[in-house]
């Protein structure tokens, strides 16, 4: 908890605040102006994949209303606004054939991002895999790493300048262990032979992908992970034991490729048979100096030893805990201490919170069209104070994205969970901003001084 030290620590000057969202879960319009099918267009229209059934075929329809979010940016004062393009839209066949009107989407975005003062953090892959390259073995195929790198270099000869930031990957865990592994997102295979090849292949495009920005870009680029402290429900050795693999499985995993050039001993012992040895080689592509980290936090898991596939551990609901709608326990503390352990591990390399934020069941738009979203307010409050506690403890932290700008589709569970500081109504497409939206952006305009 805060002490004297901590509470009257502050942000640096120049600390980067904005909000986060991704092209699949606002964008909508997946195949207008030339865009190809990704496999997440695929996946929602496959019946049973989406809660409700829902499919990004609309979302915020931001394809359309770009303009106005932004300038609902800039009323609310932020500083960045960190997007992913979709893949597809530019290369509708993964690689080979640009679609200029795809590329031309993104570009008036920017510009109108920087016109109104505001920083484009861009991600290049959030999940939305080209079908097209999902038909030719997607992240099975070792080919991948060169179609990453031809799409991200595509991009940077069209942006570079004007997106400073770049991110080669978001999350590369999720899209592994849900996509492969457990089957939950797309392209919903189930199988544990593929995950470890999946998570091979997608460290090798973002290697390729840092490669290729190094022959031509002039700014910064990073990689995404989602972090998230294992606690032992017990002091038993057995716990301790499911610990160490579940925080190797998702924390140390893809930091330890991307920055030390090596996966953590615990994997082997995880896939067994299903775990390959891999050639020196690939770890030399897949360890690029990084300009900076991002971190997504969201909550922590307190583990035990369990039976259970591949951990062999599972997670312990915390009775007086507080959980937000995604079942996710509302712990800031975690956040300190997975970045004092990022610090510690790997050298404090420059480290934005590139996602942090809350589902909570929000009322409806009351009279004058006030939200009143205190538990939000509350997540948020908490979670800025333990990066400032962290700051405090010699973390270089830049920056802070709150995930998200606008409600959105929440992948497989459709629209049915709300992560918006600003609320949007599907039917009309109208935004509302808020409290949450209000209070961050006093926040953002107080450098975190009215924290
Ligand atoms: O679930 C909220 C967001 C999601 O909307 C973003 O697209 C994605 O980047 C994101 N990553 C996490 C981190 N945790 C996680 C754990 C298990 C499954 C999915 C996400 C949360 N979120």
């Amino acid at each position: 908890m805060p002490n004297s030290a901590t509470a009257s620590a502050r942000f640096p000057d120049g600390f980067l605040w904005g909000a986060a969202t991704a092209a699949h879960q606002i964008e909508g319009s997946p195949l207008a102006d030339g865009a190809g099918p990704s496999i997440w267009t695929r996946f929602a229209h496959t019946p049973g994949m989406i809660v409700n059934g829902d499919t990004g075929d609309i979302a915020c329809d931001h394809y359309h209303r770009w303009k106005q979010d932004v300038a609902l940016m800039r009323e609310l004062g932020l500083k960045a606004y960190r997007f992913s393009t979709s893949w597809s839209r530019i290369l509708p066949e993964g690689t080979g054939r640009v679609n200029q009107a795809g590329l031309d989407f993104y570009s008036r975005l920017v510009d109108e991002l920087l016109e109104n003062g505001i920083e484009p953090l861009l991600t290049l892959y959030h999940w939305d895999l080209p079908a097209a390259l999902d038909d030719r073995g997607g992240w099975l195929n070792r080919d991948i790493a060169q179609w990453f790198a031809e799409y991200g270099d595509v991009l940077y000869r069209a942006l570079d300048g004007r997106v400073k930031k770049w991110v080669t990957l978001n999350e590369p865990w999720v899209v592994t262990d849900g996509g492969y592994l457990h089957g939950a997102l797309a392209p919903g295979h189930r199988s544990k032979y593929e995950t470890p090849i999946a998570t091979h292949n997608l460290m090798r495009a973002h290697g390729a992908a840092v490669q290729a920005y190094r022959a031509t870009g002039k700014h910064e680029i990073g990689l995404v992970v989602n972090i998230e402290p294992k606690y032992p429900a017990s002091d038993s050795a057995d716990d301790a034991a499911a610990v160490k693999r579940a925080h190797a499985y998702m924390n140390e995993q893809y930091l330890d490729a991307a920055l030390l050039g090596r996966y953590p001993p615990e994997l082997k012992d995880i896939f067994g048979d299903a775990w390959p040895q891999w050639p020196q080689e690939d770890f030399d592509l897949i360890r690029q100096k990084l300009d900076f980290i991002g971190i997504n936090y969201y909550t922590r898991s307190v583990t035990k030893a369990a039976q259970s596939y591949p951990l062999d551990a599972a997670v312990v609901k915390q009775p007086l805990g507080t959980y937000t709608e995604t079942g996710w326990e509302v712990f800031p503390q975690g956040l300190v201490d997975l970045l004092v352990w990022a610090k510690d591990r790997y050298g404090n390399i420059p480290t934005y919170i590139t996602e942090n934020g809350a589902a909570f069941f929000d009322p409806p738009v009351a009279e004058g069209g006030r939200i009143r979203d205190p538990l939000r307010i509350d997540y948020l409050q908490k979670h800025l104070g333990a990066i400032r506690q962290a700051i405090a403890a010699g973390c270089d932290i830049r920056g802070y994205m709150v995930w998200s700008l606008l409600d959105n589709m929440e992948w497989s569970l459709g629209y049915s969970k709300r992560f918006g500081i600003v609320h949007v109504n599907y039917g009309t497409q109208e935004r509302t901003p808020k409290d949450s939206a209000h209070y961050y952006s006093k926040i953002v305009a107080s450098n975190g001084a009215s924290l």
